[in-house]
């Protein structure tokens, strides 16, 4: 990455608590301050971002994580402001809390543990009543037993090829799967032509896609009904995907044995073989700072260079900065943009040295490199000549 120079200070606000080390990459070059109200860039882990207002300054959110529907992704990028995610990033933090919760739940660890610790006090008694009590909590081993695994990304694919190593069948469903994920994938892991398929066919079912319309809710009467009896859910993803009401009539009957999820609310508390935990998927030394940093990486680049990495809503975008001045303009994906913006740029007679256009659905992205020295008063007025075109939603010159 070439260092770009930086004409004034720019302000970069956390809305959670973000791993130093990640901050650390920012420090040198940036004024960290959690109390600006107009700030250039957010850094942001779960805080729920739909209920505030962000500032005009605003070029840039980064999510240490994977999941951003905390964050009105929709309307940032009608007004031109990058979301980055970090993929992968916790990815092995949340799978071996998913196999630690799968073998636990299996074991009735939870209820068990809940159990012995009532019997404080009882002092003589307590070996007693284990060797007798103990027979309450009888499990059952995940080997030889299918684990369904729904969405083979990050995380489903890391679950899905260690529970093939302790010894589980695992089917798969993904019609959306990367190539990359694919590539990483177990050839063991049987593939579900349809969701159906590995409802029916699953003793476990974990699911990791993110919060979606076509997600919300997937798990209902309708797909319980198409279960095995005493499947045991685990939800790492997010508490939307279950229908609460169904969840617990399920849980009641039977057909559900157990439901362990990291989003907890009053309804879940109250269910009958459920357990919660606080949204720790994520939360390990390790991942913290794997999300931190790559986070800020991203930012970084992109206030320094226009280069897009890891964005959920305008393409990757990069190219090595070769000229004086880079010209970055978001705009929307209609022919002669790039012309118009190019013929601004020859209009103040500067010469081009290298260009890119990269478009993502509605939205697309250019960013033109001048040969020449650009100065100081000039960059105001090509900023806002580029700004007159039509379909331009908005330029930064670097
Ligand atoms: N509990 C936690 O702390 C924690 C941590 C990280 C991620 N998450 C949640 O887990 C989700 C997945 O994370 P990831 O890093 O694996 O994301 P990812 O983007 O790498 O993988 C998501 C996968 O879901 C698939 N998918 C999308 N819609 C689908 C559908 N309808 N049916 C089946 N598959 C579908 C996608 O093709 C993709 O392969 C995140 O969106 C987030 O909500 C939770
Ligand atoms: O989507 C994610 O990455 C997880 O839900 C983690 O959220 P957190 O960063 O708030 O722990």
């Amino acid at each position: 990455m070439t260092m770009m120079v930086l004409e004034k200070v720019k302000t970069i606000k956390t809305l959670n608590n973000i791993a130093e080390t990640g901050l650390d990459v920012l420090r040198e070059n940036y004024l960290l301050d959690d109390e600006n109200e107009n700030p250039d860039a957010i850094i942001v882990r779960s805080f729920n971002m739909h209920a505030i207002e962000p500032g005009n300054n605003l070029k840039a959110i980064a999510r240490a994580g994977a999941g951003v529907n905390n964050i009105p992704v929709e309307q940032y990028t009608e007004q031109g402001i990058v979301v980055f995610n970090t993929p992968g990033a916790n990815a092995n933090a949340v799978k071996e809390l998913v196999l630690t919760s799968l073998m636990a739940s299996s074991r009735n660890l939870f209820a068990g543990v809940a159990w012995t610790r009532e019997l404080e006090g009882q002092d003589q008694q307590i070996s007693k009543l284990v060797e007798t009590g103990k027979k309450q909590f009888v499990g059952k081993e995940i080997r030889g037993k299918t684990l369904g695994v729904i969405g083979l990304g990050a995380i489903g694919a890391l679950v899905a090829n260690d529970a093939l190593g302790l010894g589980m069948d695992v089917i798969g469903f993904d019609p959306f799967i990367s190539v990359d994920t694919a590539w990483n994938l177990s050839r063991n892991v049987q593939r579900a032509g349809t969701i159906e398929q590995l409802f029916a066919n699953a003793d476990y079912i974990t699911v990791h896609v993110p919060l979606t319309d076509d997600t919300v809710g997937m798990f209902n009467e309708k797909t319980f009904g198409i279960m095995k009896p005493d499947v045991h859910i685990l939800n790492f993803s997010r508490g939307g995907l279950v229908d609460e009401k169904a969840m617990k009539i399920a849980l009641e009957s039977g057909q559900v044995g157990k439901y362990i999820t990291d989003f907890p609310n009053e309804n879940v508390l109250k269910m009958k073989n459920a357990v919660s935990f606080p949204h720790l998927g994520a939360s390990t030394i390790e991942s913290e700072e794997n999300c931190a940093k790559m986070a800020a990486r991203q930012v970084k680049e992109f206030l320094e260079t226009g280069n897009i990495q890891n964005s959920v809503n305008f393409p990757n975008t990069n190219l090595p900065y070769i000229g004086r001045r880079r010209v970055t303009a978001f705009h929307q994906n209609i022919p002669n943009m790039v012309g118009q913006i190019t013929s601004v740029i020859s209009s103040f007679n500067l010469n081009i040295a290298d260009m890119v256009n990269r478009s993502r659905g509605e939205y697309a992205y250019t960013m033109v490199d001048i040969e020449n020295d650009v100065n100081d008063e000039t960059i105001p007025m090509l900023e806002e000549k580029i700004n007159q075109i039509q379909g331009i939603v908005t330029n930064r010159m670097i």
